[in-house]
């Protein structure tokens, strides 16, 4: 029986099987496969469990190229609560013999940096990169321009959203209660809003001070999560766009904070953990 080894991490309750595929891993070789193995593996009941499948490859640009699955099988550009585990995995495995590590995406070479580590767990510090700001960069349809604060109708209602990418599209719409946002019902129906032609990561952030919001997020292809990284991202970028808050926010998420700094540079730098949980051999059929 052909098994593939795994292991389990999550930031913030955000949480991914990742799979070491720089050697043989079991994987399969048709890259059509891998959504259904995906869906498999993330199913909260029938599979191991998880927001997403992360798979470690070999890059010519980067030390390692990160490639991450959604649980419903969708293929994003990128992952922060992933891309902390993954550098605290390849860190712990010496696959990359230093804390700073360079890892190729889709929405480029990221870097991530351990702070602190001990075996579980470890804080990670990303360069992010820049946000992208324009309605193409998103994509979001409407006229060129930025989206801040801007007018979107669904079902009779006027959303005010900021949209921002972080390789990945994200929709930021603030409220004064997250808690009494109906998640499961907005979230899906917006996640699918025509304006978003590649869909969207909808976040939801209440403002609590000029330096600290609480978000809450709906995830293209994946649903209700604990916390997102290039969420939080997005959320303190929008923060800041919108006069809410400064360039340094506080993103407060369930299980703990991310700490974003939309940077004088124009790179957004994001530091929050990364735990190992536990291993395990994935019996393929
Ligand atoms: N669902 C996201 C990808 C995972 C992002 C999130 N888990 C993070 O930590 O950034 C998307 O389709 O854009």
């Amino acid at each position: 029986m052909i098994a593939i080894k795994f292991v389990k991490f999550h930031g913030l309750g955000n949480d991914f099987v990742i799979v070491d595929a720089l050697e043989e891993s079991g994987l399969p070789e048709n890259r059509e496969e891998l959504p259904g193995l995906a869906r498999d593996v993330c199913h909260r009941r029938f599979g191991v469990g998880a927001d997403g499948l992360i798979l470690i490859k070999k890059s010519d640009k980067a030390d390692i190229y990160m490639q991450i699955i959604n649980s419903d099988g969708s293929e994003p550009e990128m992952c922060g609560n992933g891309i902390r585990c993954v550098a605290k995995y390849v860190y712990d495995a010496g696959i990359v013999p230093r804390r700073q590590i360079r890892v190729e995406t889709l929405a480029g070479i990221i870097l991530p940096e351990i702070i602190t580590d001990d075996h579980k767990a470890a804080m990670v510090k990303v360069d992010m990169g820049q946000p992208g700001l324009e309605r193409s960069d998103i994509p979001m349809l409407g006229p060129a321009g930025r989206v801040v604060g801007e007018p979107l109708e669904h079902r009779g209602e006027i959303f005010r959203v900021t949209a921002v990418s972080m390789g990945n599209p994200h929709c930021v719409i603030f409220v004064d209660d997250v808690q009494a946002v109906p998640l499961y019902q907005l979230g899906p129906e917006l996640e699918v809003h025509p304006a978003f032609p590649r869909k969207a990561n909808i976040e939801f952030v209440q403002v609590l001070n000029q330096g600290e919001v609480i978000m809450r997020v709906w995830e293209r292809g994946a649903g209700y999560t604990m916390a997102c990284g290039t969420g939080a991202c997005a959320a303190g970028v929008a923060s800041c766009l919108n006069g809410y808050t400064g360039r340094k926010v506080m993103v407060h998420l369930q299980a703990g904070p991310l700490e974003i700094e939309w940077s004088v540079n124009n790179h957004v730098y994001m530091t929050g953990p990364a735990r190992k949980v536990f291993t395990g051999d994935y019996p393929l059929e």
